[in-house]
């Protein structure tokens, strides 16, 4: 079962098209990032996910179960936290967890809930009124988590948080994956889906560009990873140049500059020097950065071609790449 499964999932209002033709697939356990400019449709799918709206065309399943007839039942399963939330100024932190916990029919505490976010007992004791944006998030977030959802909806989590609240939701988000819950993590931010995400799509005025890791989007834009080697002289025993993913080796101030199109040639590279016996005395790399890669796909450098659903590869990649 697929923890997300839309099809041609379409969302129009009156000519402005908000959504067009989504097929995306997020399988159980994923941490998986939604990325786009600002209108690409990504709130636009969450909220047809959670039937917060209709799709004009197209279907959704969450948890194997129909985004629409089952919406109830979802949301009781899932953890969400949405742009803009809804609390209740006059209540105090430690009330919305309560009521969050009973809502999801959760056996945890709130004060559990307030360790893992990182709000003090005192501060949950406050009317939210008072909150700043950093800990009402780390409320949101806290209440997204009771219950032990199987699937968490985060969309912008980081928005607000102070560096250790990103810190700290980044921790929730690593340790929430490898208990099992799937994470889809909706963010402009490419940073934070860097550090956290196992795939990604990229969604650009209502289109799904590409669905792919982060490596594999670096790869696929022909981004090169560089490795630097410090060593003590130009080694002649190890040629690198035949090592799989190397495209060029240059021996430039007493280090190797090695490019990689394929990011895992870095550690081939060294293993290859090791077995040679070269001393490596430091080593220092670079990859092209997220945000490269972001434009590459949204500025139009690279265009989207539909294919046949038969040929479409297993892991909802429906469409492939044209390079200009
Ligand atoms: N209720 C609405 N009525 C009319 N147009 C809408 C409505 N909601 C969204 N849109 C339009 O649909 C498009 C997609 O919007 P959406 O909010 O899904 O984008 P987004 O990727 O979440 O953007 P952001 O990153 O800025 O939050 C935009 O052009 C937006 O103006």
């Amino acid at each position: 079962m697929s923890a997300i499964d839309a099809t041609s999932l379409t969302k129009r209002f009156g000519d402005e098209v908000a959504l067009e033709g989504l097929d995306l697939v997020v399988e159980e356990g994923e941490v998986f990032g939604f990325l786009g400019p600002n209108g690409a449709g990504k709130s636009t799918t969450i909220n047809l996910l959670l039937d917060f709206m209709r799709p004009t065309a197209g279907s959704a399943s969450v948890l194997g179960l129909d985004a629409r007839a089952d919406s109830e039942v979802i949301r009781s399963r899932i953890g969400v936290l949405a742009e803009g939330i809804d609390l209740y100024d006059r209540l105090t932190g430690r009330r919305h967890l309560e009521l969050a916990i009973d809502w999801a029919d959760g056996e945890e505490t709130p004060a559990e809930l307030l360790e893992r976010v990182g709000l003090s007992v005192e501060d949950a004791e406050r009317p939210v009124g008072g909150y700043s944006k950093g800990m009402t998030q780390r409320l949101a977030l806290a209440m997204a988590l009771a219950g032990d959802p199987e699937l968490l909806i985060l969309d912008e989590p980081a928005s607000g948080l102070d560096p250790n609240g990103i810190r700290t939701m980044r921790e929730l988000v690593r340790s929430e994956a490898e208990s099992g819950t799937t994470v889809f993590f909706s963010s402009h931010d490419l940073g934070q889906v860097e550090a956290v995400c196992d795939r990604v799509a990229i969604l650009n005025d209502g289109e799904l560009i590409t669905v792919d890791t982060i490596d594999g989007l670096r790869e696929a834009i022909g981004a090169r990873a560089e490795l630097y080697l410090r060593v003590p002289d130009e080694p002649d025993a190890a040629d690198l140049s035949t090592v799989d993913g190397v495209a060029d080796v240059a021996y430039e101030d007493g280090r190797l500059v090695v490019a990689c199109t394929d990011p895992r040639a870095k550690a081939l590279a060294i293993g290859r020097l090791l077995d040679a016996d070269v001393e490596i005395l430091d080593i220092d790399a670079s990859s092209v950065a997220l945000e490269d890669v972001f434009a590459a796909y949204t500025d139009g450098e690279i265009d989207v071609v539909r294919e046949d659903d038969a040929d479409a590869d297993e892991r909802g990649g429906r469409l492939s790449r044209v390079f200009r």
